[in-house]
């Protein structure tokens, strides 16, 4: 996952290969709340594991549940319909799939069995309306406090005493603001149906109907086989029990798919988007979004468990769609309407308003920063396609879905643009898709050219490795220390019995190594050479035998091999000169020798290696010499290099400096 500040994605103009999609949220909390209100165990496979579903998980373990993990299953014990804990305090983040459900549960079981809960989240999530539910809830019977602003989180259900519930007599809930609520009641009345049928009739025109379906579904798996007539009354059977099917197996995401699926359609030419873990036969409504990216030219073809996607009209045609059936996976048709060859209208998505930020809203304002005309009304957008593409900094308001959808302007070389997009927090992918970015570069290939680089050179010492971790760090950007090179060539030769001038046989040794780059560890034919690798005696070797053009020529493609998406800092002596000559920002990084030798001497004694540090400062002056006048790239600032003497400077300092230049260098604007 992607922990920075924000994410810039370069110019991208192709995809293709496989990618194996996490399990659906919407299957993964209803299966772990049916697990957890059941009798006996159930192995959970290929559940998602994310912020929300963690929520659910640490709430259900709150209430009694056992939760083991084998491996990639989860085996859940379930309370089979008794309280074991009377009262807890459950925090449930921004999970509408946790919220929702747990309330009807717990306010069911507290007032059968005696208890009381409270149920909160974090500040967006107390701004969801949950009133609709809630006034359900008190028609059956049940008590329930607002603890906040009255119908929305936080809540108490419950008061401790045991409660008659009016289950003989139609319980009431509206359809037309969230699913959810009815999906928490089809959960939750099963566990008092023991005396009578228990119905539901829905007020209002029931939206997003898929996800009833899903919940049915699941319902059916666990032993529940509600009674349906049309959208408006549903009747769970008198003597309804939860039973556990012993194992279950959690489908892919179909909304996650949604972004795979029109991948495939702006960038799929020559080869195919393959996703695995979600195909026709899917359960989840979001599926039908095949049918929607069909409309605007996708070619998709599929079976059980996959879909393959390709670019078929181009550009993509514009359509106007009622987008009721599929709410969340309709945003990704927003951006995919950028790259159409006409207005694309969608209507019915009243329901993002109220989801984890006004989507609407939302979606209109970022698409309008990157050049787009949009309009909306309180029920739909409209979105014009796009030619005057600009770099936009996107804000994604802690929603996962703004950063995975947007994420598809990048594309924009394929419409006539040739912009960066930068994703702020993009972290935020974590409530369904934790790896979503690296999901997508895995399948994506750059404008060439367009891969961004730092170049960081210096003499040894001065901090450059140092420096160059932290920024590719903050920036989420690969990471080239190519002294690991140099001095791996000169170990393999050194091992090969290679004499170290011999330049010929160095490089057809330091061409033919297979090295293998881990965090911090790295081996060398097969080889931990980790530790040898930082030995000063090894950075002496390298310096001897990076002299030779053939060793430099040998290990130049491997260099230019670590240019990926989304961007790179390089560190070493030839960087910005030689191997990356069109770096964005090069950096020339120097300390006086005494500091160096200095610094070096610390951090030798930090690791409890012996040293002097005269010797130290001789050594470090002797391999200045050799690196700055040799002939072959030697070691000097180029031409276009920011010059930072850190001699009296710290590595924050240091940092916060080149972060600086970078920013100037980029074409978002101010930092916001
Ligand atoms: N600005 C700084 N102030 C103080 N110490 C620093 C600073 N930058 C780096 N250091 C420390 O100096 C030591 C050497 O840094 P580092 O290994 O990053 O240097 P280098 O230039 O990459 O060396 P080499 O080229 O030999 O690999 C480390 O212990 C590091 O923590
Ligand atoms: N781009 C580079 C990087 C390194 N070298 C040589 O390797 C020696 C070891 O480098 P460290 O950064 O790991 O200390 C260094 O002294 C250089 O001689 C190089 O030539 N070009």
């Amino acid at each position: 996952m992607f922990d920075t500040a924000f994410l810039d994605l370069p110019p991208l103009v192709s995809a293709r290969g496989t990618v194996r999609l996490p399990g659906s949220k919407s299957i993964s909390n209803r299966v772990l709340l049916l697990a957890g209100l059941a009798e006996g165990s159930t192995a959970v496979h290929d559940l998602l594991d994310s912020d929300d579903t963690r929520v659910m998980l640490a709430a259900l373990e709150q209430l009694g549940c056992t939760l083991q993990r084998d491996g990639a299953v989860l085996h859940v014990t379930g309370l089979g319909g008794h309280l074991q804990a009377r009262q807890a305090q459950l925090f449930l983040g921004n999970a509408g799939t946790a919220m929702r459900p747990l309330t009807a549960a717990l306010a069911v079981l507290a007032a059968t069995q005696g208890g009381a809960f409270e149920l909160s989240g974090v500040p967006r999530m107390h701004e969801r309306p949950i009133g609709d539910l809630v006034d359900a809830l008190r028609a059956l019977g049940c008590p329930v406090a607002d603890l906040g602003q009255p119908g929305y989180p936080p809540l108490r259900v419950g008061d401790g005493a045991v409660h008659a519930l009016h289950t003989a007599r139609p319980i009431p809930v509206r359809g037309d603001v969230s699913s959810q609520f009815l999906t928490a009641l089809l959960l939750a009345l099963p566990l008092v149906s023991a005396d009578g049928p228990v119905v539901i009739e829905v007020v209002g025109e029931l939206i997003s109907k898929p996800y009833i379906e899903i919940t049915l579904n699941l319902l059916a798996r666990f032993g529940i086989t509600v009674q349906r007539e049309g959208w408006q009354r549903f009747t769970i059977p008198q003597g309804s029990a939860y039973r556990s099917p012993g194992s279950i197996h959690v489908e892919g995401d179909a909304s996650s798919a949604s972004y795979f699926i029109a991948l495939g359609a702006i960038a799929g030419t020559d080869a195919p988007v393959r996703i695995e873990g979600v195909g026709l036969d899917a359960i989840q409504g979001d599926i039908r979004f095949v049918e929607a990216a069909q409309a605007m030219g996708a070619q998709v073809s599929g079976g059980p468990g996959w879909l393959e996607v390709r670019r078929g009209a181009w550009p993509l045609k514009g359509i106007t769609l009622d987008c009721n059936h599929i709410p969340d996976a309709a945003m990704t048709l927003a951006v995919m309407a950028l790259y159409a060859d006409g207005p694309t209208r969608l209507t019915n998505i009243a329901s993002w308003r109220v989801k984890e930020t006004d989507r609407i809203a939302a979606m209109a304002t970022e698409l309008r920063q990157l050049g787009a005309t949009v309009t909306e009304g309180p029920d739909f957008i409209e979105v014009q396609p796009l030619h005057a593409w600009r770099a936009a900094h996107i804000h994604t308001y802690d929603d996962h879905r703004m950063a995975m959808c947007l994420s598809l302007a990048a594309f924009n070389p394929l419409a006539g643009g040739s912009v960066p997009v930068r994703i702020a927090d993009p972290k935020c992918v974590a409530k369904t898709f934790p790896d979503y970015f690296e999901a997508l570069f895995s399948l994506v290939e750059p404008l060439p050219g367009a891969v961004p680089v730092i170049a960081v050179d210096g003499p040894t010492a001065s901090g450059k490795g140092t420096l160059a971790a932290e920024l590719a760090e903050r920036l989420g950007y690969h990471l080239l220390d190519s002294g690991a090179l140099y001095r791996a060539a000169a170990l393999a030769a050194r091992a090969a019995g290679v004499a170290l001038d011999d330049g010929a046989g160095v490089a057809q040794v330091a061409a033919a190594m297979a090295l293998r780059f881990q965090g911090q560890q790295v081996w060398l034919d097969g080889r931990d050479i980790s530790d040898e690798l930082r030995l000063e005696t090894t950075g002496a070797l390298a310096s001897q035998v990076s002299v030779h053009p053939a060793v430099r020529q040998a290990l130049h493609d491997v260099q230019l091999s670590f240019a990926r998406v989304p961007g790179l800092v390089a560190d070493g002596r030839d960087m910005g000169t030689v191997v990356f000559p069109g770096a964005a920002l090069k950096v020339f990084l120097t300390a006086s020798a005494d500091q160096r030798a200095e610094r070096r001497y610390k951090q030798l004694i930090s690791k409890g290696i012996s040293a002097n540090i005269d010797s130290l400062r001789a050594d470090i002056r002797a391999r200045d010499e050799r690196d700055m006048n040799r002939s072959a790239a030697p070691l000097k600032p180029a031409e276009d290099a920011v010059l930072l003497d850190n001699s009296q400077l710290g590595i924050e300092e240091s940092v916060q400096r080149c972060l600086g230049w970078w920013h100037e260098r980029r074409p978002f604007g101010r930092l916001a």
